[in-house]
């Protein structure tokens, strides 16, 4: 195979103390041999062996350096890489890549260092992107997500459901090909029964990603409640710091706020609203709007419930508000004499979670917390276990895959004949193979890793 040898500044552009051109391709060590001058030659230098240097123009000194010098196929691309690494500053490594470029490498397009290791085979697809994701992280969350991935434990998961779905096709098509030949009779009841488990992990796999996306935006947490229950109270003792104005005044928060906070390893944004109410002024009514609005949007609702007083209509109207939600309800002001129907709060909360509180005790908050993490950890995920999909590409395709399996289940029970229902087998199977890049057109290839920055 005749490739270019390609070649990019690898570290952020700007003022540093060092900064890396990297090389990669069969040249490599040679067309750095041309601008290097050191004790020995480059090409005689062991492999994975850092050598100290200068590099020559037309008799010119241009840079110190120091070189890496790495032979395929232990490297990052599986080619030669070479990695000179020169003092940083945008005018010493745009020299030193000039240099290269005038002695036979290409400029790298963005992300063709790690195109190569996918072309190569060194990773895959999936792990291609999640190098990607590791480079744009936010927080050290998305970053063990991306690493996860990198370290290829999704294209592990990926390719343990293709193969279980490689051996009903197989089996289906041994039936077909040779009906003389013993097989194992591969009735709908055994495609059906090989299907179920592929089902469930696909799901499985659907919920982590949501956990994930989770892990990475903060899930979207609205606090509602009639005005003065102690809802921006509520807000202060989750951020742990006064943030929203709590007055004895209903009608106090006129404007949503919100800020992040991590509530036992579930980073919530959470959102403080106006108590939703009928009212004429019209701030407060704009107020109340943007309430409702956040309400619709919210991933977990916080309603909050004044213990010292009977449940009202309005109290009634917002548990209506959020019947298919997830919902905390908070009965706030324990300290106060209890006038809240308690039996009828439990009647409406339906089986979820309802806490205590008197937060002007800051009484209550941990119990709160625990029912948040619960909620979203439901059952015992092991922290260290996850598997996460965070890739929207790879979402869109397991919810296509996980139609197809369920099309080829739904079929097995309707007396679908077998060579029918194989075609939604093979189509789920080819489906999560784009997943890890096997199948995808050389279109969406060079689209995914020009995503990606320069010299990556
Ligand atoms: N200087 C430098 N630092 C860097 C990188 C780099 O390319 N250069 N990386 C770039 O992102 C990351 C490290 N990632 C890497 C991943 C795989 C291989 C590699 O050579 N893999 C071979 C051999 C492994 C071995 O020796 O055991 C392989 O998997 O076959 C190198 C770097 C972060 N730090
Ligand atoms: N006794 C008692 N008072 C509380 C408690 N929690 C909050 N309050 C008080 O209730 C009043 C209203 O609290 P806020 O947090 O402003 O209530 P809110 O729901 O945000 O009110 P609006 O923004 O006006 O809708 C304040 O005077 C708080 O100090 C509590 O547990 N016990
Ligand atoms: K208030
Ligand atoms: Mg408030």
């Amino acid at each position: 195979m005749n490739v270019d040898t390609i070649a990019a500044i690898s570290t952020a552009l700007g003022e540093g103390a060092i900064g890396i051109v990297r090389l990669s391709g069969d040249q490599a060590i040679d067309i750095s041999d041309k601008l290097f001058k050191g004790t020995t030659k480059l090409s005689d230098v062991k492999t994975h062996t850092i050598t100290y240097g200068h590099l020559v123009e037309s008799n010119e000194v241009i840079e110190e350096a120091m070189v890496t010098v790495m032979h395929g196929p232990k490297t990052y691309t599986r080619e030669n890489i070479v990695e000179i690494n020169c003092h940083g500053g945008l005018v010493s490594v745009n020299r030193v890549l000039q240099a290269a470029l005038s002695h036979g490498a290409r400029l790298a397009e963005p992300g063709e260092f790690t195109k190569r290791a996918f072309l190569n085979g060194r990773i895959d697809l999936s792990q291609a992107e999640g190098v990607m994701d590791l480079i744009r992280s936010k927080s050290d969350q998305a970053m063990n997500v991306a690493m996860r991935q990198v370290e290829g434990r999704l294209s592990g998961k990926i390719q343990h459901l293709r193969q279980q779905l490689l051996e009903t096709v197989a089996a289906v098509e041994v039936n077909i090909d040779y009906p003389e030949y013993d097989a194992e009779t591969m009735t709908q009841q055994i495609i059906r029964e090989k299907m179920r488990p592929v089902l469930v992990e696909i799901d499985h796999l659907l919920v982590t990603a949501k956990q994930g996306k989770v892990l990475r935006e903060g899930l979207a947490t609205a606090i509602i409640g009639r005005p003065n229950v102690g809802k921006s109270s509520l807000m202060n003792s989750l951020v742990h710091e006064s943030k929203a104005i709590v007055t004895d005044i209903p009608g106090t928060t006129r404007d949503t706020l919100e800020e992040y906070v991590n509530v036992r390893g579930v980073p919530l944004r959470l959102i403080d609203t106006a108590g939703i109410r009928e009212t004429e002024d019209i701030v407060e009514k704009i107020g109340v709007e943007r309430s409702r609005k956040a309400l619709k949007e919210a991933e977990l609702i916080l309603l909050v419930l004044n213990n010292s007083e009977p449940l009202t209509m309005e109290d009634e109207a917002l548990f209506e508000a959020v019947e298919d939600m997830d919902v905390v309800i908070i009965v706030n002001k324990t300290d106060q004499k209890q006038a809240i129907d308690i039996k009828k709060v439990h009647q409406f909360a339906n089986g979820r979670p309802v806490v205590t509180t008197s937060l002007i005790h800051d009484e209550g908050v941990d119990q709160l917390e625990e029912a948040i993490k619960q909620l979203f950890f439901a059952g015992d995920i092991e922290g260290q276990d996850l598997t996460y999909v965070s890739n929207a590409r790879h979402i869109g395709l397991l919810n296509e895959a996980r139609r197809r399996a369920e099309d080829a289940l739904q079929a097995t029970e309707m007396d679908v004949p077998v060579d029918l229902i194989q075609i939604d087998v093979t189509r789920t199977w080819e489906l999560l193979g784009e997943i890890i890049g096997e199948d995808v057109q050389d279109s969406l290839i060079d689209q995914l890793f020009s995503q990606f920055c320069l010299g990556k």
